[in-house]
């Protein structure tokens, strides 16, 4: 038995997650989740609340916090003492080792690292590319260094499963002498979410992952689609940063790059203020005002134009990836929902497939609706591509991958 403490250390929130591993394990097990909690922006939330019969036994649930850095009196006010405060809850007796998600690694990690001074330097040098993350990222580490001396920590990226892009799906079309001196590519992100989703949507459908080619889309507060072929990411929307793509939370996803030029030129605005526009003010707050799909729902239901407007331009972002990611693969076995929209929100996954049965693509309306929340197909029995929803979850394949590091 091992056990394995998995930090994921976003901009605004801490997640933690401690797991006892059987020796053993396989990817497909189910993690043995000991304790979990989460320190987060948004006091709405409740999807990291433990289903009872998964936890068992709950050491500690520490629950939601406000923000941190906002929130009541004695509250955490930043990584450090959330991970201060959550650590003096849990049991760490007899850990194994720790696992961070570090969101860019770059060209430079193509797999999970045992954490040492290089590896922060380098985690460090990655910053500029991932601004909202990688410095909460290395927060995490930092903090866990000093308060676990002795316990090997391990950096799992993000960007790690999508180097397996052809360059053709990487290089984007600029001057190559400028990219190549300024890192300019394509790297991915939510890697270990659409590596254990297409493992187990294979698992799903009894067929082995080698032989499946699977559109995954992570649909969260922060979203990509990851075209998978046998296992391996061909194509994945996010690029450089977590801001390509599909459109997010407060995240504009695609867009043509002439729009900052132009607001820099015509409306005056400095980078740093277009920046925090498209990645904090746009997406599905910038058109109607919240980022929570759950919100943005019920605002829509009450015939809220701008939530109606939002909703179809995320939906149809989707579907356009779906069908260039079908184009990319040539055959496709699988489309499958993740995290916590694709996995929530039927509405989403009915309008984004919407008028795709002539590619073999439907969703059946009571499965989508069924009130399930494992790893299920939703299309009719006989379709040509199933669509499933599978619960994502990067925690456990954090802990899975740090093993491998810690064992080998
Ligand atoms: N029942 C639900 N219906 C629609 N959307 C939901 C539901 N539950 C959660 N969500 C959405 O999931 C988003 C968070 O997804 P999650 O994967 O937990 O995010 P993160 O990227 O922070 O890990 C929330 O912003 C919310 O919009
Ligand atoms: C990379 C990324 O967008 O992460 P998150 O969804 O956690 O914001
Ligand atoms: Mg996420």
């Amino acid at each position: 038995m091992s056990r394995v403490l998995v930090l994921n250390c976003g901009s605004s929130s801490l997640k933690y997650r401690l797991f006892d591993v059987p020796a053993g394990h396989g990817w497909n097990a189910a993690g043995g989740v000991v304790a979990r909690g989460a320190a987060d922006s948004d006091p709405a939330r409740d999807d990291e609340a433990p289903a009872a019969a998964e936890v068992e036994p709950v050491v500690v649930a520490s629950g939601v916090v406000e923000r941190i850095g906002e929130s009541e009196p004695g509250a955490p006010q930043n990584h450090a003492e959330a991970l201060a405060a959550a650590m003096a809850e849990i049991s760490l007796d007899g850990l194994t080792a720790v696992g961070h998600r570090v969101v860019h690694g770059g060209l430079t990690f193509t797999a999970p690292a045992l954490v040492d001074d290089a590896v922060l330097a380098a985690i460090a040098d990655l910053v500029p590319l991932a601004p909202l993350h990688n410095p909460a990222n290395l927060a995490g580490i930092q903090v866990a260094r000093s308060l676990l001396p002795g316990v090997p920590q391990v950096a799992v990226f993000d960007t790690a499963f999508h180097r397996t892009l052809s360059p053709a799906a990487s290089t984007y079309a600029i001057d190559a002498e400028t990219a190549e001196r300024y890192g300019i590519h394509r790297y991915g992100f939510h890697g270990t979410s659409h590596a254990i989703v297409s493992r187990r949507t294979a698992a799903l459908l009894g067929r082995p992952v080698e032989e499946v080619n699977t559109i995954t889309l992570h649909l969260g507060n922060g979203a990509s689609a990851c075209a998978v072929e046998g296992g391996r990411s061909v194509g994945t929307s996010m690029g450089l940063s977590p801001l390509e793509g599909l459109v997010m939370g407060t995240r504009s996803g695609d867009l043509d790059p002439a729009i900052i030029f132009h607001l820099h030129r015509v409306a005056g605005m400095p980078l740093s203020e277009i920046d925090e526009l498209l990645n904090r003010r746009s997406g599905l707050v910038g058109l109607a005002g919240v980022n929570d799909m759950r919100v943005l729902l019920a605002k829509r239901a009450t015939g809220d134009r701008a939530a109606a407007l939002a909703f179809e331009v995320y939906c149809r972002r989707i579907r356009s990836y779906v069908g260039a990611y079908y184009a990319d693969l040539g055959r496709l076995d699988a489309i499958t929902f993740t995290a916590g929209v694709g996995e929530n929100a039927p509405a989403v996954r009915a309008a984004a497939l919407a008028g795709l049965d002539r590619l073999g693509i439907v969703v059946d309306p009571a499965r989508n609706e069924a009130p399930e929340r494992g790893a299920r197909v939703i299309s009719p029995p006989d379709a040509p591509v199933a669509v499933c929803v599978v619960p994502t979850d990067e925690e456990w394949e954090i802990a899975t991958q740090t093993l491998g590091v810690v064992a080998a």
